[in-house]
């Protein structure tokens, strides 16, 4: 069958294809290919701006094992469409350790998508692979940091933590959100926005029955600052995952869920070790907020008032594709409801409802949203919040205040589901404890801690 004749039918294809991947260093842009079956070429790019880039022969090495690893991880958007039984490789080799790699990042990255099609990726997904990578050596990188930006309050309170550390850091981005523009402007700092264009098939594969849902678009997003940070020279790519998104929803019957996993430490740690050992051996990936908690990162974000008019977490903001919420905060979704819940224990009630535009815990529509936060009679969403016993204590800390006790939330909170549960278990200050599971630099880390203690 030619490719002109070739149609996507999701449960006649066999094979997802790693086709091949180039960077481009006269223009900043990197290619990657892939294909089902003898199907149409699928070609995502990505452009980094300042091209060209005058690359020597260790950066160079250093950037095509880098491009590959994004090659590897971004295929997943694509893979998911059809999931088929076989996976090829056709213009490289990667080794046992990288496949393993890639195996635990589609199955637990994939995880959510597998939950809600009714789909068992146990055992399915299989790099091939053959030989043994040697050690990556070191690409002579400078001290400079590439901070991701999201838009929210997590990457700016990493942002400000390092200027206060006095972190030489660039604040980058990928794609062409407004809103993280606005932010990123808002810090001063040298600033980078990455361009990222899916295949434009895939739109319309999904518009065919294509399996779809979601992917773990930080391990994508991982991916393409290391290349961006190899491109530009640069020893550091600093993540603002916290300690809470390593917790995934307990489903009955079905075990643990977590629409976050490559935001969580697992997923650090097995894709730190990657880099620093077979990319570049002076590159280092990590996250400055996992040793806080969700309130943690909360309670610093409140500390400066700077962002107020400008950051959003509310994900409705970040469509590729239809409608993006009027206000920057839609109210009604999940990151909405646990934001507003975190930052209340640590701000001002006229401050947090300037930014919200309202109070949330004030209205009676927001009942079962809430109820999922709380674990009461529902899950976890499946989205970026903190875990239920943050939630709890956020509630359980607003229920003895007279500014929020009144309202229909926190006092429905305090006479239906606070006599349910333990008092030892609805204390904040445990929950703000920072924690030594993390792998920043020590020196860092030792000067980070004092800066979140003073
Ligand atoms: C903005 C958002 O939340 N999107 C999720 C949503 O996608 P939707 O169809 O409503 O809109 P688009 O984002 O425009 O996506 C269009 C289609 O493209 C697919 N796609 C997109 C990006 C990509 O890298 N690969 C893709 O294949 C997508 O599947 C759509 O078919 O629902 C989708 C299905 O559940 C989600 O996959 C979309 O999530 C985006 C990938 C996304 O960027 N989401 C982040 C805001 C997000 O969820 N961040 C997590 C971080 C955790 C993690 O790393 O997994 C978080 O905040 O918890
Ligand atoms: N478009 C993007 N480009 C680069 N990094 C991103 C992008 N979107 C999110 N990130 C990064 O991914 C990580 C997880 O995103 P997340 O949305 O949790 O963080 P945030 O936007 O900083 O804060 P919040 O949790 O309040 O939304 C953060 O380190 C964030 O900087």
């Amino acid at each position: 069958m030619s490719q002109d004749t070739w149609r996507f039918n999701r449960d006649a294809i066999k094979t997802f294809r790693f086709v091949r991947c180039g960077f481009d260093s006269a223009t900043g842009v990197a290619q990657l290919v892939y294909a089902f079956d003898q199907g149409p070429e699928l070609v995502e790019t990505v452009t980094v701006p300042g091209a060209p880039f005058d690359l020597d022969d260790a950066r160079l090495s250093a950037v095509e094992r880098a491009l590959r690893l994004l090659h590897l991880i971004a295929g997943v958007s694509y893979y998911k469409a059809a999931v088929p039984d076989t996976i090829s490789i056709d213009g490289y080799v990667i080794d046992e350790a990288t496949a393993a790699l890639l195996e635990t990042v589609y199955l637990n990255g994939l995880g959510e998508f597998a939950y809600r099609n009714g789909l068992d990726l146990h055992g399915r997904i299989r790099f091939p692979h053959s030989g043994e990578a040697g050690v990556a050596p070191a690409a002579g990188l400078d001290g400079h940091a590439i901070v991701a930006i999201g838009g929210g309050k997590d990457s700016l309170v990493s942002i400000e933590a390092l200027r206060a550390l006095d972190v030489q850091q660039t604040v980058s981005w990928i794609g062409g959100s407004q809103l993280i523009k606005a932010c990123a402007e808002r810090t001063g700092l040298p600033t980078l926005n990455i361009g990222r264009a899916l295949a434009p098939q895939l739109f319309e594969y999904n518009r065919q029955g294509a399996w779809n849902g979601h992917i773990p678009v930080t391990a994508v997003n991982s991916a393409i600052l290391v290349l961006a940070a190899l491109v530009l020279g640069h020893d550091q790519v600093v993540f603002s995952n916290e300690r809470s998104a390593s917790y995934g929803s307990q489903i009955e019957g079905t075990g643990e869920v977590n629409h976050q996993w490559s935001k969580g430490w697992a997923f650090e740690q097995a894709f730190a070790a990657h880099v620093s050992g077979r990319v570049a051996a002076d590159l280092r990936y990590y996250s400055l907020l996992r040793p806080l908690s969700e309130l943690a990162v909360a309670r610093q974000f409140t500390r400066s008032d700077r962002y107020d008019a400008h950051f959003s977490s509310c994900n409705r903001n970040f469509h590729i594709l239809g409608e993006r919420p009027v206000n920057r905060w839609c109210g009604v979704c999940p990151k909405c409801h646990f934001v507003f819940l975190a930052l209340a224990p640590f701000m001002s009630k006229p401050r947090l409802v300037g930014i919200f535009g309202r109070n949330l815990l004030d209205d009676p529509a927001q009942t079962a949203g809430y109820d999922a936060l709380l674990e009461y009679r529902d899950h976890k969403p499946f989205e970026c919040v903190g875990e239920a016993r943050e939630s709890r204590a956020a509630m359980a800390a607003l229920a003895g205040r007279p500014e929020w006790r009144e309202d229909a939330l926190v006092k429905r909170f305090a006479r239906e589901i606070q006599p349910l549960l333990d008092p030892a278990e609805l204390e904040i200050a445990p929950l703000l404890v920072l924690d030594d599971e993390q792998g920043i630099p020590p020196a860092l880390w030792e000067r980070l801690r004092a800066h979140l203690t003073a």
